[in-house]
């Protein structure tokens, strides 16, 4: 099978610093993943090499079988990106960037462009140097989404956004990858927002991916304990608290009935206790 994306034994460094340091991973079709880590973790380095941006020391990426660094035309019409910030091109207005892009793919807009635009809600005359960061904001993400791309990559896509757009944002993008079984890569601090749509969750730490867990896994198997049991149970400590509790892994139904401390624990606190 020809996964979306997929990285093998990744590596960067800059002036000597491992930055990226042996990551593996691969995008399943149709799959919507959270990328996680604490500030200069590794994330839009990752992004970058993901992209064919940035050329990794060693280790391959391959986009639906084909070299990073060396997409076809129709490969690369394929992906939408959004970036951390937009730069760049801040003399159009808004639908003159619009058509001005549309015209390299020689493609009506279609109703993607719809639904996005209306959530967007820009003014097409605006000057794009006037517009505020949030709005943006919403831009980069009009112009990454509209053209139904079939694997998304988004880099800190909600970081100024306001509560609303950031609300109807995550519900659109979980309606537009069910419907079209995207695949979906999303960078992003807010993990409440990513619990809510996500089904795998990546955590890098340092260049490293420290976790990688599906969110049924996550709600399966593992759990935060107020205290080590006595006896082990079976269960593989992940992480362990200064409060004395832990998290663990190899939960089953049966021991439910055990009256074991289990504290609530949601991906925000396993995050904090991860990469602590
Ligand atoms: N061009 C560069 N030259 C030197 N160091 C760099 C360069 N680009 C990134 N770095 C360093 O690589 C590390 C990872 O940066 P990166 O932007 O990938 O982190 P991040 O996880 O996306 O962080 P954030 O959450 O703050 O956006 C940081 O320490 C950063 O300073």
């Amino acid at each position: 099978m020809l996964h979306p994306a997929l990285l093998d034994r990744l590596c960067k460094t800059y002036d000597g610093r491992k930055i990226l340091d042996d990551i593996s991973v691969s995008l399943a079709p149709g799959s919507i993943n959270a990328l996680l880590g604490p500030n200069g973790a590794g994330k839009t380095t990752l992004i970058g090499c993901l992209l064919g941006l940035l050329v990794p020391d060693s280790g391959a990426v391959r986009i639906w079988g084909e070299n990073a660094d060396k997409l076809s035309p129709e490969t690369r019409c394929r992906i939408g990106f959004v970036p951390q910030t937009m730069t760049g091109l801040t003399w159009f207005r808004v639908q003159e960037l619009k058509d001005y892009l549309s015209a390299f793919r020689n493609q009506p807009d279609g109703a993607e462009d719809r639904r996005w635009a209306d959530w967007a809600a820009l003014d097409p005359k605006a000057r794009i140097s006037t517009l505020s960061g949030g709005e943006r904001q919403r831009l980069a993400i009009v112009l990454a989404l509209r053209f139904s791309p079939d694997l998304i990559i988004l880099d800190e896509p909600v970081a100024s956004l306001d509560p609303m757009a950031r609300h109807d944002f995550i519900a659109l993008l979980s309606e537009t990858v069910q419907r079209r079984e995207t695949t979906a890569l999303i960078s992003s601090h807010i993990i409440s927002d990513l619990e809510r749509i996500c089904d795998r969750f990546l955590v890098m730490k340092k260049g490293r991916l420290i976790g990688d867990l599906s969110a049924e896994v996550f709600a399966g198997e593992i759990r935060r304990l107020a205290i080590w049991p006595d006896t082990a149970l079976g269960l593989e400590v992940l992480a362990d608290l200064p409060d004395g509790s832990v998290w663990v892994r190899g939960w089953r139904p049966e021991l439910d009935a055990r009256n074991l401390p289990v504290l609530a624990g949601d991906m925000e606190a396993y995050f904090l206790a991860l990469t602590r």
